[in-house]
């Protein structure tokens, strides 16, 4: 081994030491070995392919910052991966890498220090370093769909992405649901200005997250260090604020940060599971100053967008599924996007490790195994798709003013169908049905009783669309 590139690399790991924590260090800095130094390019060789490219998405900041320390602004790291066991490969299987140490003249970003073991400490990086902000590379706007579920909080994110502390939207709450994105448009704002021309230091941050770091800042009389780090923040993103209900302290201080953060009109980014108004356990001072931006909440997905998100996650995954099968899934699973992703999943999973395509009939399969009591659970959009194929009209129609016979029956009959299958009140069915009041409902349901009286074909079609409700499929 070449003892320069063994003293070269020895300099690295002690940078990179600093700024990973333990598990870490020792499962993916300790394997690697030095193999050579040419000029000011040091060969690393990993394991693996595999390693190679987890070291590329996790650890790419600080393996720049170790060689921009070691070897100066054009120092440059390439791998030999090594291919087969005890047989390693010389040639290098990457090159030019990492971009920002091999171009010098390239702008560094001044992002957020994630290293583990001193959350607070930049006292060691200067103002180019690169370095983490906590942000999942996966949560983007491009991957975010759109829907009127989510349109003001998502294009409110958008504008507060390009102007970050300008606009008005300071600070921007978003607020909804477990499992509604909440997270995912946060990151993606996150990312949009992470990314975008500016120089911001941008930080990510769970309210558990935030609790527990003022915690140890009491334990270790390191509070100073806590509050100028956040100080230090362009974008302060924090996740489940309601977290901090009741923890009178840390609200003190985050009070305090807010403050100082929003004079020096920096951004604030939160989001909550509920509504500010609904907010327990959290100071009346703090409330009031969420009111200063807009505050946007995430409603479930109707039908159409959840099409759409299961469309792109499969496509994002190079999976085909029949258009069928999309649409049961997005017709049984109501709840939120996050279920919805788990049922994609296990949906692969089963058709991968059964060597089986996936079909409607396996989707079934799943879905009785995964939601307990399928066929009870009936929404009224999955009725109104029904019914309105049934007769052959538009689900708008179903909503619309419009009193042609066959709209109205086919109105009738929906409604008839959401007072049996769903739990929902007449009040609630009527708002489904463009807002119409719950005697609108109870005339319908009346309408239909009676028709199935006197006329039998309307019977005999009424119970033959019934049987899809109850078995839950189609
Ligand atoms: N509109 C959307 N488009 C694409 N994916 C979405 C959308 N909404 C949610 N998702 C996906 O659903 C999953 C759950 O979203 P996320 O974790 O952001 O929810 P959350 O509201 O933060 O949940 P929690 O309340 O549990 O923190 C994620 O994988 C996310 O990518």
């Amino acid at each position: 081994m070449n003892s320069e590139a063994t003293a070269i690399w020895t300099e690295c790991l002690r940078v990179i030491e600093k700024h990973v924590n333990e598990q870490s260090f020792s499962t993916w800095f300790k394997p690697i070995s030095p193999a050579r130094i040419e000029g000011s390019v040091l060969t690393i060789q990993v394991p693996s392919q595999f390693f190679y490219e987890w070291l590329e998405d996790n650890y790419v900041d600080v393996l720049k910052l170790a060689i921009k320390t070691v070897l100066g602004a054009n120092g440059r790291l390439e791998y030999a991966v090594v291919v087969d066991k005890g047989n390693s490969q010389n040639q290098p299987y990457m090159v030019s890498y990492p971009q920002g140490v091999s171009s010098p003249a390239g702008k560094k970003k001044k992002e957020v220090l994630a290293a583990a073991n001193s959350p607070f400490d930049l006292s060691s990086l200067d103002e180019e370093t690169t370095l983490q902000s906590n942000l999942s590379s996966n949560y983007t706007f491009s991957s975010f769909i759109e829907g009127d579920c989510n349109r003001l909080a998502r294009s409110a994110g958008f504008a507060v992405a390009n102007k970050p502390g300008i606009t008005s939207f300071n600070p921007l709450m978003v607020y909804g649901g477990v499992g509604l994105g909440k997270t995912h448009l946060v990151q993606a704002i996150g990312n949009e200005i992470k990314n975008g021309p500016e120089d911001k230091f941008v930080l990510y941050v769970s309210s558990e997250k935030f609790v527990n770091q003022f915690m140890d800042g009491i334990k270790d009389g390191n509070i100073k260090s806590f509050t100028n780090f956040y100080m230090q923040v362009d974008v302060l993103i924090i996740d489940d604020i309601q977290f901090l209900a009741g923890k009178g302290r840390t609200q003190e201080m985050f009070f305090h940060i807010f403050n100082h953060l929003h004079q020096n009109k920096k951004q604030i980014i939160m989001t909550s599971d509920c509504a500010p108004k609904d907010l327990m356990g959290l100071e009346e001072r703090l409330l009031s100053r969420f009111k200063w931006g807009l505050t946007a909440d995430l409603q479930m997905p109707d039908f159409e967008t959840r099409i759409a998100i299961i469309r792109k996650k499969m496509q994002s995954e190079g999976i085909t599924i029949p258009n069928n099968v999309i649409e049961y899934l997005a017709y049984t699973v109501d709840t939120n996007v996050r279920e919805l992703e788990g049922v994609m999943i296990s949906l692969i999973a089963h058709a991968s490790l059964n060597r089986v395509e996936i079909s409607l009939d396996l989707a079934k399969t799943i879905m009785k195994n995964i939601v307990k009591d399928i066929e009870t659970e009936v929404s009224i959009e999955y009725i109104q798709k029904s019914c309105s194929d049934y007769y052959g009209i538009k689900v708008e129609e179903l909503k619309a003013k419009t009193r042609k016979k066959e709209i109205v029956i086919a109105r009738q009959v929906a409604m008839y169908f959401s007072k049996e299958f769903t739990n929902h009140s007449l009040k609630s069915i009527g708002y489904h049905f463009g807002g119409r009041d719950h005697s609108t409902v109870i005339h319908a349901v009346q309408s239909v009783n009676d028709l199935m009286e006197t006329d039998t074909n309307f019977r005999n079609a009424i119970q033959e669309q019934k049987k899809q409700f109850k078995i839950r499929s189609y």
